[in-house]
Formats: structure tokens, C-alpha cells, sequence
């Protein structure tokens, strides 16, 4: 604490562009509350409000988004690809899960974090998924787990959800499966494709998820999902009738030259970044930095 009328010489940095959100200026599903909590992506969807999520990997990053007004954050094993230096998601594993969510987690106040399970912390059955589950909960600090597939994860959500844990699905592309679905491309195009991934979207549902990612499904299945299940469908590649979109954070914020396809640039961070060092490097080399106000006298 200052003491009254005290005009410190050494002011602290200024994060008045980061502050935490209010009850008075929240913007989003839980305006007013301190939390957003699985109720309120329940009654966002009955309510037809859109339900926002970013991907976040990191305390600072899940800070600044959090404080924009971000409904949920989700700790993607996207981390794989876009912060670890991996090509894919699949090299990610439960460790590197539990440090960018305990990242994440402390650093949202408002909003509802999400951790995927990574690729073979749940596949081999129930037991392995729930204490998988439970460890991210556990040393995390989180309000959910995500995991991809439908049918063929049902039973995985079931005993997570029994737990008491909720469980965000995510069908349509499902990148850990690429090799088995041959790279990124549509999921559910035709009549046959798009039975089978309602019949996925209603195990989902029936098995206990709270809500579901549909990731690259034409929008006129995504659309019908949405319509017939209970839980809120977020959209990645799905088109705008579903009940929120998701999108991975350095693609919406502009961070790397290419970005998917379904994706906006909301900025070009990247450029900004890349500028801000050059800067840095040439007055470095011709001396403007530093000056008197960087260094320490005696
Ligand atoms: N940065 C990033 N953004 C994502 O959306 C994302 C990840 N990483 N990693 C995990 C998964 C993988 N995803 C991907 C990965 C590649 C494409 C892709 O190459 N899309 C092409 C072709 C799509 C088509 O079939 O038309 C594109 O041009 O968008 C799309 C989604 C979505 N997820
Ligand atoms: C693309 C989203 C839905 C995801 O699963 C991730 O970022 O890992
Ligand atoms: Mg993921």
C-alpha cells in the first residue's frame, strides 16, 4: 500500500490494459457472475447466446483473453503444434497438458478452462481416461476435460462425467486421428457420413458431455446437430449455425504466416512481433538503447 498522496519515482508497470473482468463490464455468457460455469453454457444455448472459446497455452496469453471477455478458454494439445515446436498434436503428452492448463487456471479469472486429454492418456478404456481426467484436475485447476470421438469414446465420458468431471466431446476432424482420417478435410459430407456423426453427436450427448466441438462438418449437419441436441455445440470449420466457435488463439490473433482456412486474423501479431525485435536489434547496434531512464548510477 501507498501511504495518501505518496508519488512514488519508480511506478510499477502499467497492466491497465490487462485488468480482470467485472461484474459490472463482462461481457458474454456470464455477465455478472464471477465464473463462468457449465450452467451457463447450458443456458447460453437455451437462451441462443453465442458461447465464445480460445485456445490459451500460457498465464499471460489465458490472462489477456480472459480479461477480453472470453467465455472459456481451452488448453488444446494445439500446444503441440504451435508452442512445442511438434507437427502434430500427437507427441503431446498428460506432462505438457498439466503445465500450460495449471498455466491457464491461474491466470483466468472469469473464464471456463478446458483441458484436452492428449493423445493416449485415454483410448485404452474408462480407467485410463478418468485417471487422466483426474490428474488434470488435480494439478490444474481446471473446470473440464476435452477428448476427441463418439461412439467410440462414449464410455470414456460416462466415467469421467460419473466422477464428477465435466467432459466438453469433439467430433468432425479429430486431429489426433489424422492418419487414420487422412489428413485435415471435411468429416460428415454426404448422407451416410453425416448419420454417423449425428449417431456420435447423441453418444456424446447420452454419455454425459456438457457440450461438444465440431470441428470441419458442413455447415448444414452442424446445423442439424446443434438443433437436435440438448448440450451447445461449439464450431471450429462448421459454419454459423451452431451455439459458439472456437477458434486457436495464434490463428485468430495472426501470430504465424499460414492459418487455417476457417480461420480470421483478427490481427497480425506476428508482423507487430517481428517488428518490435527489429527495433529492438537496431538500436541496440546503433546505441538509442539504452538511455539514462534504463540504467542504474553507482
Ligand atoms: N494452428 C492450429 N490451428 C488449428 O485450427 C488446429 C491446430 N493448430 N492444431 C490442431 C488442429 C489441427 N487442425 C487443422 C490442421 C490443418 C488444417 C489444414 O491444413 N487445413 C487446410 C485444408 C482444409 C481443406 O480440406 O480444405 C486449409 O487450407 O485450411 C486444418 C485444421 C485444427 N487444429
Ligand atoms: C482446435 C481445438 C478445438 C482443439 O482441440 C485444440 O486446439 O487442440
Ligand atoms: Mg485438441
Amino acid at each position: 500500500m501507498e501511504p495518501a498522496g505518496h508519488n512514488p519515482s519508480v511506478t510499477p508497470a502499467d497492466n491497465s490494459a490487462v485488468r480482470s473482468v467485472t461484474d459490472d463490464d463482462a461481457a458474454g455468457i456470464a455477465a455478472g457472475a464471477r465464473r463462468v460455469r457449465v450452467h451457463h453454457l447450458q443456458r447460453a444455448k437455451e437462451r441462443g447466446e453465442r458461447i465464445t472459446m480460445l485456445t490459451a497455452y500460457d498465464a499471460p496469453t489465458a490472462a489477456i483473453l480472459d480479461a477480453a471477455g472470453i467465455d472459456t478458454l481451452l488448453v488444446g494439445d494445439s500446444v503441440g503444434n504451435t508452442m512445442l515446436g511438434h507437427a502434430t498434436t500427437l507427441p503431446v503428452t498428460l506432462d505438457d497438458m498439466v503445465r500450460a492448463g495449471r498455466a491457464v487456471a491461474s491466470a483466468a479469472q472469469h473464464a471456463f478452462v478446458v483441458v484436452d486429454l492428449p493423445f493416449g492418456s485415454y483410448e485404452a478404456g474408462p480407467e485410463q481416461a478418468l485417471a487422466s481426467a483426474v490428474r488434470i484436475m488435480k494439478e490444474t485447476g481446471a473446470s473440464a476435460v476435452k477428448l476427441e470421438g463418439g461412439r467410440r469414446s462414449a464410455e470414456q465420458i460416462r466415467a469421467i462425467t460419473q466422477a464428477g468431471i465435466p467432459v466438453v466431446g469433439h467430433l468432425g476432424y479429430t486431429p489426433q486421428s489424422e492418419n487414420a482420417l487422412g489428413g485435415p478435410r471435411v468429416q460428415g459430407r454426404g448422407d451416410d457420413a453425416a448419420e454417423e456423426l449425428s449417431q456420435d453427436a447423441l453418444a456424446v450427448q447420452e454419455a454425459g458431455a456438457v457440450a461438444v466441438v465440431l470441428e470441419m462438418v458442413p455447415r448444414a449437419v452442424a446445423a442439424r446437430i446443434t438443433e437436435f441436441l440438448v448440450i451447445p455445440t461449439i464450431g471450429i470449420g462448421a459454419g454459423p449455425e451452431v451455439d459458439g466457435q472456437v477458434l486457436v488463439w495464434t490463428d485468430m490473433a495472426g501470430m504465424t504466416d499460414w492459418s487455417p482456412r476457417f480461420a480470421r486474423r483478427y490481427a497480425e501479431l506476428g508482423r507487430a512481433l517481428q517488428q518490435a525485435a527489429a527495433d529492438f536489434a537496431a538500436e541496440v547496434r546503433d546505441g538509442s538503447f539504452p538511455t539514462e531512464e534504463h540504467t542504474f548510477d553507482q
